[in-house]
Parts: structure tokens; sequence; C-alpha cells
């Protein structure tokens, strides 16, 4: 493992297909001064663009381009870097990866990710930073782009960073008593330590909620539209999408198969999904196929938009068909699940209920921001930093070992040694998001999601 971190590594480092530009790029341990010589045929000025016949082995030019040599450490890997910028066909890139391959002793193919690694491996990011480089190449929207952009400039890792600092010294004073057991419990309380835990439980509380707003932005949402068929389930979607994505008939049963569209609300990415209507008593087996993926999607859903048609809400056997889906959704939890009501410019809705048409789009903008509100979406003023699962994971692991140390703090006789244990796992929690503390295998997840090239 150790030596395939010094091995030379190389990459088309552009999105794959035609372009008008391509990078392919070498970073290496070692300095890079033969392969330069090979390919460019001459010294290179550090940082500097360069224009030159890019050389293949028998010193004919495979391209004319840009060459750029960034020394060790100051490059995006902290290694040795070697940027060739060429016209982007995808034989000329790949002609230069060989040539650069071949002419680079020891070098190979980069894994997804492995330059951003080595940047990891050579202090020039922090793991939540790393993230982030590869959330702002995957966001979805403009919010995602920019909140992604503050991960990158190290938004989350500072705020991780000053809630670590707290602990620290939470941490000191606590092993330091541990030393001294006569005093302990009085040296605690004249340095304050509990009501240092208690504010900095509270500090994390903070942080969570901040993170939890990133992670959202990150995955977005996923809308599951389920209903008795013709209730306007694909009018729906076509009516958040603003485009005649799914088809629309007078005819129940008329999806049949599963339908997703992204789109989002104020930056906060969508996914909505239309299904087919949902019922009991279908004769057709494809119909019968497309229901039980419904039943799927939605056990997969973070929210069930619940659709009603009130043109027939009163009718007995819609309310008797209703009431087997009921049953059906017991298994999904009640905050998970959005009744709305459609088709509100034939008949009223019930009372206090959430209505619309997706016909005239009535209700439209009130829907939306319910589905914002379901999700725990706050409208921050600036500033929220993208965040993913595993930190809103690994903050929550932080709050539960404070907790546990101050239960200890509480208690009349505190046992300061399950007290040091708690603030010590507290500690090591909160240094998987920077990557202080990751296991290998974590990483290799992380870094193997990136595409290549990155
Ligand atoms: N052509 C090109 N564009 C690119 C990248 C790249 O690698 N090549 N990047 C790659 O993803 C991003 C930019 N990231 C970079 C980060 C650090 C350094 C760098 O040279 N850092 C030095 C010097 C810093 C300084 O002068 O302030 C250092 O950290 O010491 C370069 C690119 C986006 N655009
Ligand atoms: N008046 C009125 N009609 C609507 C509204 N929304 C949908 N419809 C009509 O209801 C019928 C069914 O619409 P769809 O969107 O196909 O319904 P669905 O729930 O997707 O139906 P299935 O795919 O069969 O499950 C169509 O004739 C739509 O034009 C509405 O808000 N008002
Ligand atoms: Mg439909």
């Amino acid at each position: 493992m150790l030596a395939r971190h010094q091995d030379p590594i190389a990459a088309i480092a552009t999105a794959p297909g035609r372009g008008a530009v391509g990078i392919v790029r070498v970073s290496s341990p070692q300095p890079l001064d033969g392969l330069i010589d090979a390919v460019c045929g001459r010294r290179l000025q550090p940082r500097e663009a360069t224009y030159l016949p890019l050389r293949d082995a028998a010193g004919q030019a495979i391209d004319h381009g840009l060459a750029l040599h960034f020394p060790a450490p100051h490059s995006y890997t902290g290694e040795h870097v070697l940027e060739l910028q060429a016209h982007g066909g995808p034989v000329v890139l790949q002609l230069l990866l060989a040539r650069v391959v071949e002419a680079c002793a020891g070098a190979r193919l980069a894994e997804p990710g492995e330059f951003t690694q080595r940047a990891f491996l050579n202090g020039k990011l922090d793991l939540a930073q790393a993230e982030a480089v590869a959330d702002l190449i995957d966001a979805s929207t403009e919010a995602a782009a920019r909140s992604a952009g503050r991960a990158l400039g190290g938004a989350l890792s500072k705020e991780v960073a000053a809630l670590r600092d707290q602990l620290i010294q939470l941490r000191m004073l606590v092993e330091a008593t541990l030393d001294f057991p006569e005093e302990e419990i009085d040296f605690l309380q004249k340095a304050d330590a509990f009501g240092r835990l208690e504010r900095l439980a509270a500090q994390l509380q903070a942080v969570q909620q901040r993170t939890r707003q990133g992670a959202l932005l990150r995955e977005g949402l996923k809308v599951v539209l389920a209903g008795q068929p013709n209730v306007g389930k694909s009018s729906l979607l076509n009516a958040l999408a603003g485009a005649e994505l799914a088809i629309v008939t007078p005819i129940p049963g008329t999806t049949r198969d599963q339908l997703s569209q992204s789109l989002q609300i104020e930056g906060v990415p969508l996914h909505i999904v239309d299904t087919a209507g949902l019922r009991d008593d279908t004769a057709d087996e494809v119909e019968r196929i497309g229901i039980a993926r419904s039943w799927s999607a939605i056990e997969d859903a973070d929210v069930v938009l619940f659709l009603h048609d009130l043109g027939r809400w009163t009718d007995p056997g819609y309310a008797a068909e209703d009431a087997r889906i009921r049953a059906r959704l017991q298994g999904v939890e009640p905050h998970r699940i959005l009744q709305v009501f459609n088709k509100a410019d034939l008949a009223a809705p019930p009372p206090g209920e959430l209505a619309l048409s997706a016909k005239t789009g009535a209700g439209l903008d009130a829907l939306r921001q319910r589905l914002l509100q379901v999700a725990g979406w706050q409208a921050m003023p600036e500033g929220v930093f993208i965040a993913r699962e595993r930190h809103v994971q690994a903050l929550a692991r932080t709050g539960e070992h404070l907790a546990l140390a101050a239960v200890q703090a509480r208690s009349p006789e505190p046992a300061l040694d399950l007290l040091a244990e708690e603030l010590r796992l507290a500690h090591d929690a909160l240094g998987e998001i920077t990557g202080a503390f990751s296991a290998d295998e974590l990483l290799g997840v992380i870094f193997s999601s990136f595409c290549i090239g990155k």
C-alpha cells in the first residue's frame, strides 16, 4: 500500500469526450525532469505555461499544447506535478497519456480520486475539504456548488476545529485531574469544567444543524408521488417540472413505469418520482408490475407525497381503496407522508388540508414550501457549507459521547475515568470528519467515489 503512494500517477483530468482543451496530468513524489525533457524537449519555468510541441518517443509532435510544471510542494497534490494542456480530442489525450506513462519511470494510471487523496495525504486538504472537491464537481444546483465551495475553503473544517479546540482543553483539565485524585472535583469546579462541557454541547448542536442543512443540499430529497390511478400524479410531476415529461390521460392506469425528474426548490435538489397508480383490482400484468415498483419506491422515499383526487373524494369506492392504501402505508413513518389534495379546481378540500390544482397551478408554491419544511430546510442567510451524511453521523456520535460525559459531570459522585473516556471517544468521532482519525478503509471508500483524474 505504501509503495503505491510513491508511484508516479497519470490521468486525463478533463471530462471524457471531445472538448476545446483537454488536460493530462502527472503527479510524482520524485522530480519530473526526465519526463519533461522527454515530452517537452526543454526545461520549464516553474508554474509558467509554455507553448510547445508535445513529443512522442520518436520526437514527433503528438500535439502542440501548453505544458505547466508545478515543482513540489507547491502543487495541487503537494508532489511534483506536470500538466499537459492539449487539444481536447479523446485520441490525442489517450496518446499523450500513454506517452507520459511510458516516459516516466514507474508511472501508472491514477485511480479515481488519487490526486486528491495525495493532496490529503500531503496535508494540502483535510478530508472534509477533499470530499468538498467531489461535491463541487457533482453539485446539481448553484446553491450546492456555492456551499461546496465554502466547504472546500474550509468552512466545515473550521467549525470542527473550533469544537475540537474546546474539547481538547476540557480533556486536558479532566486528564490532569485524574493524576491528582485528592483534589479532583474541587479542581474541576474551579476550572468550570462542567460549564465548559455544557457550552461545548450547545456549540455542537449549532454545527449539527448547519451540517444537516449541508447534507440536504448535497443529497437532495427523494419525493415519491403516490396515490390511486388518475388522481393527477403525472400531472403534478409535469406541473412541478414545468414540462410535459409524463404521459397524462383520463384513463386510470396510464403510468406503468417509474419516471424520475430532478429539480430544485430554492437550491435544494429534489428528485421527484412519478409512479403507477396504486390499486388492487387490476387484471393487467404490466400494471401489476408497475404497482409493485410503486411500493418499493415508497419504501425508498424521503417523502411520500400521497395525492388525493378532490373530484372523487366523496365517492365510496374511492374511499374504500384509499383506506386500503392507508393501511399499507402504516409501515412508513408518519413524518415522511405528506397528504395533498389535487383538483382543487373541482371541489373544496377538507379544512386545513394542503390542496392544489395541477391543472391551473394553484397551490404549487405552497406545496414547494411545504416540501422544504418537511425536509427540515431552513433558509439560512448565506453560509451553508456542503456536508455529507458521514459528517452528520460523526457529529451525532460526538454528541452522544458528550451527553454521556455530561451524565458523569452532573452526578453527585462523578466517575472521572468514565468522564475522561467519553471525552476521548467524542474527540475521536470529531476527528473522523477532517480525517485526523480515519481508518484506511474509510479513506478508500471516500476517494474511490471520485472521478478519474481528480
Ligand atoms: N489547470 C488546472 N486547473 C485547476 C486545477 C489543476 O490542477 N489544474 N485544480 C485542481 O483540482 C483546481 C485548482 N486547484 C489547485 C490548488 C492548488 C494549486 C497550487 O499550485 N498550490 C500551491 C501554490 C499555492 C499558491 O500559490 O497560493 C501550493 O499549495 O503550494 C494549484 C491548483 C482547479 N483548476
Ligand atoms: N380538473 C383537473 N383535472 C386534473 C388535474 N390534475 C390532473 N387532472 C386530470 O386527471 C386525469 C389523470 O391525470 P394523470 O396525471 O394522468 O393522473 P395519474 O395519477 O398520473 O394517473 P395514473 O398514471 O393512471 O396513476 C387527466 O385527465 C388529467 O388531465 C387537476 O388539477 N384538475
Ligand atoms: Mg400517471
